[in-house]
């Protein structure tokens, strides 16, 4: 087992929303036992409060980790976002205070694609508003407006992991595929790549969002494109709540230019499951609304709590920063018999001239060096001999523009 100059007992593990016990196993296993689980999120002067001594913090969708949030983690040293989106945490602010963020990019992807078809051919048949009338004592017994899903177009909207997997599952079920995204993407079987956002609107029968999100995926689905789409069309939501205008797509429901939608995530989602959910949608018969579970299955949490722990624990013992989504990643060989110094820096002129100059000033003899960049701040990997880590830390610690420098033994 990997060591770390901070006894493990002292590393303490915060993880929040109902994070699968595959990560607490795993963690334990590393050697952490100094984890606290916390079913819910929290609201956010305790979550101020509670990461005051967090070495390491567990989120998924819900818990904002702002500047502010992190301007109270003064000893937090990674973020683990146990899911794919990696919006609610300011990237950019983790990194300038030297805080590694990592994420799940794959491990719900066939979640969400299942749920997307599944409400997809739901929509199609009308079955939410049968169900419903059901449930009130009603018999809507009709063939009138249920289609089969075979031979109809599916319109996706960003082509990544998840675009890409629904693709060939909707393929399978003998549907036509066409697909916008920003990046030229390699079509998979027969998926049809479009040139613009309103052909796609304008030409698919089920329209399925699946882009990140990004201030220019912020409303890119407001009333001008949901009157693009076809009438009698359905729209699919399991990206993000910014991405589509609620107000617009109720009243395309209520006027029947569309046919029925499928919303797993909104603008303003409740905190926790305690809280009233409020939305214009809610009523409406044909809409199927879900509490952003697009990615909540057993298999995928449990896949995604070993894949981030695992990153998390990777990080901590060896200082490898491979897959981090807002700092400069370091692929870095196990450490035996040697002392490790992380140092984390502002990325500006001179400072690894000063960095190096501690060594030489010092008779310290560097055994590996590694290091990389981004526009912000420079982490080097610095292995020494044992005896010279204590006095190359305090130097270290000196160098201008120095923001972190921890050290593995
Ligand atoms: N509802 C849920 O529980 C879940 C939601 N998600 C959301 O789904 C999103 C997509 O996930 P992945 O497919 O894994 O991401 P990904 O990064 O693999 O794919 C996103 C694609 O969108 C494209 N894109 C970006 N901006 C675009 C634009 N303006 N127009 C068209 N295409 C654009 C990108 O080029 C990329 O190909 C995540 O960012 C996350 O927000 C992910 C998992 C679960
Ligand atoms: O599981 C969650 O809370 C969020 C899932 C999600 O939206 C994601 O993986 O991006």
């Amino acid at each position: 087992m990997s060591k770390t100059s901070l006894d493990k007992s002292k590393i303490k593990f915060l993880l929040l929303e109902g994070i699968h016990q595959s990560a607490i196993d795993t963690l334990k296993a590393a050697g952490y036992e100094n984890i606290e689980a916390i079913s819910g999120s929290i609201p956010e002067e305790e979550l101020k409060q509670k990461i005051a001594d967090a070495h390491f913090i567990g989120i998924r969708s819900r818990t904002h980790l702002t500047a502010e949030v992190f301007d109270c983690a003064k000893k937090l040293i990674a973020v683990g976002c146990f899911c794919i989106g990696t919006n609610q945490v300011d990237l950019q602010a983790a990194c300038e205070r030297g805080i590694v963020v990592f994420n799940a990019p794959y491990s719900n992807t066939r979640s969400v694609a299942e749920l997307v078809l599944a409400e997809a051919i739901l929509l199609l048949r009308g079955i939410p508003a049968k169900n419903m009338g059901c449930h009130r004592g009603g018999w809507l017994k009709s063939a009138t407006n249920s289609f089969e899903i075979r031979g109809k177009t599916l319109g996706i909207v960003g082509y990544g992991s998840i675009g890409t997997q629904l693709s060939i599952l909707a393929e399978n079920l003998g549907m036509h595929v066409i697909f916008y995204d920003v990046v030229n993407k390699l079509s998979l079987g027969n998926a049809h790549p479009v040139e613009s956002l309103q052909e796609l609107l304008a030409t698919a029968d089920i329209v399925t969002l699946h882009v990140p999100e990004l201030p220019s995926t912020k409303w890119m689905i407001g009333e001008k494109e949901i009157r693009q789409m076809k009438k009698g069309g359905i729209l699919i939501n399991a990206s993000r709540g910014t991405v589509v205008e609620i107000e617009p797509l109720a009243d395309a429901i209520k006027d029947e230019h569309l046919s029925g939608a499928a919303i797993d995530v909104f603008p303003v989602e409740p905190r926790s499951n305690k809280d009233e959910f409020q939305s214009p949608l809610r009523g409406l018969d044909n809409v199927i609304l879900t509490p952003h579970i697009g990615g909540s299955t057993m298999e995928a949490q449990r896949n995604i709590g070993v894949e981030v722990a695992e990153k998390l624990i990777k990080y901590s013992d060896n200082g490898s920063s491979i897959t981090a989504v807002n700092f400069p990643e370091v692929a870095l060989p196990s450490q035996s018999n040697i002392h490790r110094i992380l140092h984390v820096h502002q990325n500006i002129p001179g400072v690894m001239s000063e960095i190096n100059k501690v060594f030489s000033d010092n008779n310290i003899n560097v055994r590996g060096q590694y290091l990389q960049t981004n526009e912000k701040v420079g982490y080097v990997v610095i292995d020494l001999d044992a005896k010279s880590s204590e006095l190359a830390q305090e130097k270290l610690q000196q160098v201008k523009g120095t923001i972190r420098c921890r050290v593995l033994f």
